[in-house]
């Protein structure tokens, strides 16, 4: 199965001439890129090479105002998806994910399984945040919904970004945590329409609006689409620093997870990764086999199972919808 191009190990000199920076934000094939001094510059692919994504490190070349990317970096790791025609990048060298789902619109727990198991698998670190807790019914009962992520180790927050009764104002304990987990991190955002994405970025980011409008200005020229993936600093640090990052991505309809090898996906599941050493065949599928550990605890009747019915019910359906497009 192919993995998107990772670029080479770095190590190499730099070609010479060439300057670093970092991609904060990604639109089609071209980026723009951020020195450290914290100019922005717009830089275009060099032929064929593989594609920058936001937090690569990269060396460009100036060319007139502009750049071209010469080299990427060596990443730590790179969230994706893979859909059945093609891959999809969100961004790289991660420390955690954000999914931010919300009472309302219902989230999908397959959708929340499947970004769970990408980032696993890339280990980045997951955070689960429902939002809307001013819902008061249905956000209870999402929570409720979300009690074997709580059980499985998953850190879990939970938010109130944007009430609706404008005389609630946005939480600070809640921003507050939030910001201690965001601090000295670059996370990715990723959630359902409607979760709220946008108005965490705007809380967190006040400045988000101007800066996404001057990023649409630099690309006004009509050649390029508009921005897909953007890279905020948070202004948390006091000291101007750049160390925070919020990472807005677009939201997705689909997370196919086609890169997944079906007998790893256990291992990224720590639900199951837990009972799947008490299986009795080391390749066991935990679908059928005898002596089987995950299906002893599923079907366990003692004590509530710490393998759900829908987790057991999702993870069926994922090995075989994974195994199918193996060849
Ligand atoms: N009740 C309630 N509504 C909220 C809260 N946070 C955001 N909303 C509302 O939820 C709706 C969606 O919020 P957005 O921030 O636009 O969500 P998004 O995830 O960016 O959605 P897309 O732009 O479709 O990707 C808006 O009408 C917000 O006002 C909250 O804490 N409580
Ligand atoms: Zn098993």
């Amino acid at each position: 199965m192919s993995k998107p191009a990772r670029p080479p190990r770095s190590g190499a000199a730099p070609v010479s001439g060439t300057r670093a920076g970092l991609v904060v934000a990604g639109f089609g094939r071209h980026v723009l890129v951020e020195t450290d001094a914290g100019e922005r510059v717009i830089c275009h692919p060099r032929g064929k090479k593989s594609q920058a994504v936001v937090g690569d490190r990269i060396r460009w070349l100036p060319s007139e105002d502009e750049g071209t990317i010469e080299k990427i970096e060596a990443r730590s790791n790179l969230f994706y998806r893979q859909d059945e025609m093609r891959t999809k990048s969100f961004a790289a060298n991660l420390d955690q994910v954000l999914i931010l789902i919300a009472a309302e619109p219902e989230f999908s727990e397959s959708q929340l399984t499947r970004a769970l198991i990408a980032a696993e698998a890339e280990r980045i670190t997951p955070i689960i945040a429902l939002n809307k807790s001013d819902l008061a019914e249905p956000f209870a009962r999402a929570w409720a919904r979300l009690a074997p992520y709580r059980a499985m180790g998953y850190q879990m927050l939970s938010l109130a970004i944007k009430p609706r009764a404008s005389a609630t104002p946005p939480d600070d304990a809640q921003t507050a945590e939030l910001l201690a987990l965001l601090r000295g991190k670059k996370t990715l955002v990723l959630g359902p329409s409607g979760a709220g994405k946008s108005s965490l970025t705007n809380l967190l980011v006040p400045q988000a609006r101007v800066l996404t409008a001057e990023i649409s200005q630099a690309l006004n020229s009509g050649k390029h689409t508009t921005t897909s993936t953007t890279l905020y600093w948070v202004d948390a640090d006091g000291d101007g620093a750049r160390n925070t990052a919020l990472i807005d991505s677009p939201g997705f309809q689909e997370f196919g997870l086609h890169h997944i090898d079906p007998m790893q996906l256990a291992n990224y599941m720590p639900d199951f990764k837990a009972h799947a050493q008490d299986c009795r065949f080391y390749n066991c599928t935990h679908l059928h086999e005898p002596g089987c550990g995950v299906i002893s605890e599923v079907n366990s009747t003692s004590s509530p199972s710490a393998i759900s019915a829908n987790r057991y019910r999702l993870y069926s359906e994922l090995f075989a919808e994974l195994s199918q497009t193996r060849y």
